[in-house]
């Protein structure tokens, strides 16, 4: 497992984990799964409703989802003009929602399905309109129903400057928790 490409690409800074998003002492560290078919994830294959990802969410993000390199997974989006905050720039809340999309991706490539429990967003510059956002995400440990994960976004290519760095912690759920109430 890469175990923290954060703390080593932005030196003299805090890491994004609070207490909350920092694994206990002997914590599972699994892999994520490189490729190929994942249980989980054939669950909901072809639904194309997710804001994150979902090629119908009109308005959505359109995560183009990567893959898996020695443990951590990649993907990216275009910031829209409908994406901004300030005029020009990237609304935070949508760069949250990226990172959400990253770091929940990765969970669910631990083989399980997940819902977010917590999400902590550093922002450390802003992300213009029209930039293409380089999302990492990786797991640093699984304890009992709970993924922590933790993650970053880039601008000027995949190695660029670090302009979002994340942490959360993920819940496993089963399969009803998907179920619409009412149906
Ligand atoms: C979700 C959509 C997925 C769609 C996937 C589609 C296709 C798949 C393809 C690719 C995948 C790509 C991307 C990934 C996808 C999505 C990313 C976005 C994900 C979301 O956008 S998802 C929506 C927002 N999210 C929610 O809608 C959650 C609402 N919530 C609840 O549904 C409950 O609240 C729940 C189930 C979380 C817990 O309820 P519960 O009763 O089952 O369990 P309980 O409370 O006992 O907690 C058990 C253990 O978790 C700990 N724990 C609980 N909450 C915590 C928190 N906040 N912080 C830290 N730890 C927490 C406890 O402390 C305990 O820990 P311990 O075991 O150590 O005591």
């Amino acid at each position: 497992m890469t175990s923290s490409p954060s703390a080593a690409s932005s030196p003299g800074r805090p890491g994004p984990a609070s207490p909350r998003t920092t694994p206990p002492p002997g914590a599972a560290t699994p892999e994520l799964a490189e490729g190929g078919a994942v249980v989980a994830l054939a669950s909901l294959a072809g639904f194309e409703g997710c804001f994150g990802c979902g090629t119908d969410a009109e308005n959505g993000l359109r995560i183009r989802h990567g893959g898996v390199v020695d443990g951590v997974m990649t993907c990216e989006f275009t910031v829209r003009k409908e994406h901004q905050g300030a005029p020009g720039f990237c609304h935070g809340g949508v760069l949250a929602t990226a990172m959400d999309e990253a770091l929940g991706g990765a969970a669910w490539l631990l083989g399980n399905r997940y819902v977010t429990g917590r999400l902590e967003t550093d922002y450390l510059a802003p992300v213009p309109v029209g930039a293409d956002v380089h999302l990492r995400a990786w797991c640093t440990g699984v304890d009992g129903r709970k993924a922590f994960v933790e993650g970053e976004a880039r601008t000027g290519g995949p190695d660029g400057p670090v302009a979002v760095r994340a942490a959360g912690v993920f819940i496993e759920v089963p399969q009803e928790h998907f179920v619409p109430q009412g149906s």
